[in-house]
């Protein structure tokens, strides 16, 4: 396993979103991991529609809130994913106008990843970019570095964000002969949250449940 891996340099990845006053962070979660599938087997990174899931998806609750694990399977049985281009975003429940047709990706089933991280490094290096759940209550005061909050504060039983893992590292603090391994979160709180839309969160003790939702669809 190598020591750090980040799929952002592999064009995989499309820039920082933003969900605006909407609660559809699992729609960016979902389109985040999909994007990744589709570009490792087409070659082609395309972005894609969040409005779509959140107006159509009926399995989920647009800006109530949703699961990447039922977006998957709305996708499928939508007939596919538009591009951001065609269905684009505007942040607010809406009248669903998807047209199969017009879909640039689709989905045939889903995976839920173990809980152990290092299998999760195993399976990201593997196959890229991994939609998770967090508690994100923490992140409201995010300001940059490796966060690694007192589990009090960060309960995994208190799942509430979906956010996509694009690559892992470790922090060396030589004076303290210290080294701290992380995750590299994608969020979808637009580019000036964290660090250009980005967060690091501490690997290895299921910190914030980061380990326990871990998904990602299958892509023809
Ligand atoms: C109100 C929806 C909030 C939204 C994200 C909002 S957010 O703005 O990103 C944010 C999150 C945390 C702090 C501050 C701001 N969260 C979700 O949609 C999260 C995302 C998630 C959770 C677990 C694994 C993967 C992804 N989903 C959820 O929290 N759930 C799925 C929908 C479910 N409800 C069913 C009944 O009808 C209403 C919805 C509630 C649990």
């Amino acid at each position: 396993l190598p020591d750090a891996y980040d799929w952002r340099h592999y064009n995989v990845v499309t820039p920082v979103k933003n969900q605006g006053m909407c609660g559809s962070c699992w729609a960016f979660s979902t389109t985040g991991n999909i994007e990744g599938q589709w570009a490792l087997k087409h070659s082609e990174l395309i972005s894609l529609s969040e409005q779509e899931l959140v107006d159509c998806d009926k399995e989920d609750h647009g800006c109530e809130g949703g699961l990447p694990e039922n977006a998957y399977d709305a996708i499928e049985k939508l007939g596919g994913l538009e591009s951001e281009e065609q269905y684009p975003y505007d942040g607010h429940d809406g009248t669903c106008h998807v047209e199969a047709a017009k879909a640039k990706v689709h989905v045939n089933g889903s995976v839920e990843l173990p809980t152990d991280e290092t299998q999760i490094a195993q399976w990201l290096v593997k196959n890229g970019p991994i939609s998770i759940g967090i508690n994100a209550n923490p992140l409201q005061f995010y300001t940059g570095g490796v966060t690694h909050p007192l589990r009090f504060l960060c309960s995994p039983n208190n799942i509430n964000h979906g956010v996509l893992i694009v690559g892992y590292g470790t922090h060396s603090y030589p004076i303290f002969n210290k080294t701290i391994p992380f995750w590299v979160v994608k969020n979808s709180w637009g580019v000036d949250w964290g660090e250009q839309g980005y967060f690091r969160v501490y690997r290895g003790d299921g910190t914030c449940g980061v380990n326990l939702m871990a998904t990602s669809a299958i892509v023809p």
